[in-house]
């Protein structure tokens, strides 16, 4: 199969982008995998214009914290977009189902339930493999993703205010 790098964005020169915050929740396990996508993400939001010192970020222990934390940060009103980066990795039993629905689930409640956009940066992968591919190997960087939607998000917001 063609490896596709599903992280290719052209700049997406945002006005104001100086005054955005934004919130990074990101959870331990996996750190192999999800500091790959941190860093990805923050690499993307340095490159937009976002100062250093307007990222701020979380860490929790696993994916399932990152509903928590999340919907915390996003109520608090201290950031732009909250971005939740976690991997999840399936093991023996039925646990990586419920992880996965549980923080996808959580996650779109802070959209619902907030006033913040809360962007998916969870990798739910059937092998390690697959994780690594997706944070900065052959298939790109999902952090790299997550934070161009989240500036996109905060665009919309603005637009529509
Ligand atoms: N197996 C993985 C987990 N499991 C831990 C849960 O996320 C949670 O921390 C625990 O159930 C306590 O509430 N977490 C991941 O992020 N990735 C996994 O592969
Ligand atoms: C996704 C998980 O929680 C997973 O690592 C747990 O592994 P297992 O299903 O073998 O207990």
């Amino acid at each position: 199969m063609a490896t596709v790098n599903l992280s290719d964005y052209r700049p997406l020169k945002i006005n104001n982008a100086s005054s955005f915050r934004i919130g990074i929740v990101v959870s331990e396990w996996n750190d192999f995998v999800t500091y790959n996508l941190r860093d990805g993400a923050i690499e993307v939001l340095k490159k937009e214009g976002i100062p250093i010192d307007n990222i701020s970020v979380f860490p929790v222990p696993g994916a399932f914290e990152l509903s928590y934390a999340s919907m915390q940060l996003c109520k608090q009103g201290n950031f732009d977009a909250v971005i939740a980066i976690g991997c999840v990795i399936r093991g023996e039993t039925s646990h990586f189902d419920y992880v996965c629905s549980a923080v996808a689930q959580g996650i779109k409640d802070c959209n619902i339930l907030s006033d913040v956009p809360a962007i998916f940066c969870v990798l739910t992968d059937d092998k390690k493999e697959q994780s690594i591919a997706r944070s900065g190997g052959a298939l790109g960087n999902k952090g790299v993703e997550a934070a161009v939607t989240a500036l996109q998000m905060i665009e919309f917001k603005r637009n529509i205010s």
